[in-house]
């Protein structure tokens, strides 16, 4: 039901002005779980307010990356359940934001996110209601990842259970040379519940998933670069930088695959979201269907002006 949902809303994208584009891809970027799955949003929603503390910061930039942060620091980051909400909000904010090109994911206090909340996690320790905790946090992780937007995870100190789901969340992840990613839900009886088990299989394979997974492995940069969880090693610490903080390192890289107009930016991680979730056929004609939204556009009208003067 999803796939053919996300097949079928790509595939209309090609024939929409810029605008409608935007708005099937949110529909078509979404939910994994809706009504028919017994998910009431408002209802998971209500429940997870209840459990306030920190907040999800939204920064959108001149430049097209915007930065996100997640913002407990005196809780080591860990998700409150106001703040699964706001970032199912952040989320929404970034489907609709037309210049965006890129996002960067992190922590505040130079640390990621120790995961969820644990004494938001015992309050609602009972299967119902932690597998909705689950679906509303799937849906708003899969949009994440879903965004037209070149996403990245800046790893600093400790990325634990829930956030190191988060990281699987992104397109890449840049890890501080001294930070860690750690799938620790076996200690907690647990396996991933946000979708990070179904995405870091993507990501590094079904054996070395198994080994993060079944031995709860500290994952540092070096064996992150190793196994592909990592895409790239950031500087220790400023001075090693140029003076650069991990933020503007993070920046300087995502900036290397966002130059260009936001368009066409955002068509290629749209090409790449269909290639990478779809079977090849549907992927074909989605591709089709995305060229078709720049082939003839501004950036190219304007490419070619620029080249008939070489002739
Ligand atoms: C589907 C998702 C499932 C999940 O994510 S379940 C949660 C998985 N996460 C964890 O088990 C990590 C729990 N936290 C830890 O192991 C340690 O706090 C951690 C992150 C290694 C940091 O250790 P330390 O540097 O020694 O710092 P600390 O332990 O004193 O923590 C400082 C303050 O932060 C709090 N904290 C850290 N992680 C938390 C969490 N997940 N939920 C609620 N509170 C959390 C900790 O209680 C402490 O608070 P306080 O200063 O004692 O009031």
């Amino acid at each position: 039901m999803v796939l053919c949902t996300l097949r079928h809303q790509l595939l209309k994208s090609s024939r929409c002005c810029g605008s409608t584009v935007r708005l099937l891809q949110r529909k078509s970027s979404g939910c994994v779980y809706s009504s028919i799955h017994g998910f009431d949003k408002e209802e998971i929603r209500q429940k997870l307010q209840a459990f306030p503390g920190g907040s999800i910061d939204l920064l959108k930039q001149d430049s097209g990356i915007a930065v996100l942060t997640i913002n407990n620091p005196s809780r080591m980051n860990a998700f409150s359940g106001s703040m699964m909400v706001d970032l199912e909000e952040r989320v929404t904010e970034l489907e609709d934001w037309a210049d965006g090109k890129g996002l960067i994911v992190q922590g505040a206090a130079g640390t990621f996110s120790s995961g969820s909340d644990l004494n938001a996690v015992r309050a609602i320790s009972n299967p119902e209601d932690g597998m909705k905790m689950c679906m509303f946090m799937q849906n708003a992780l899969t949009r994440l990842l879903r965004l037209p937007l070149i996403s990245v995870a800046l790893v600093e100190g400790k990325a634990l259970g829930g956030g190191s789901e988060l990281t699987t969340a992104c397109d890449f992840r840049l890890m501080a040379s001294d930070s860690v990613i750690q799938f620790v839900h076996k200690h907690m009886g647990l396996v991933p519940g946000w979708g990070g088990a179904s995405r870091l299989v993507r990501i590094v394979g079904s054996q070395a998933a198994l080994k993060l997974l079944g031995g709860a492995i500290k994952v540092d940069s070096e064996l992150g670069l190793n196994i592909g969880l990592a895409d790239d090693v950031l500087e220790a610490n400023e001075a090693a930088a140029g003076g650069e903080t991990r933020l503007q390192q993070a920046e300087k890289w995502l900036s290397r695959y966002t130059k260009g107009p936001a368009p066409v930016i955002q068509a290629v991680k749209r090409v790449v979201l269909s290639g990478r979730e779809l079977p090849l056929s549907d992927a074909l004609r989605a591709e089709k269907d995305v060229f078709g939204t720049v082939w003839g556009g501004p950036a190219n009208l304007q490419a070619l002006a620029k080249n008939s003067k070489h002739k």
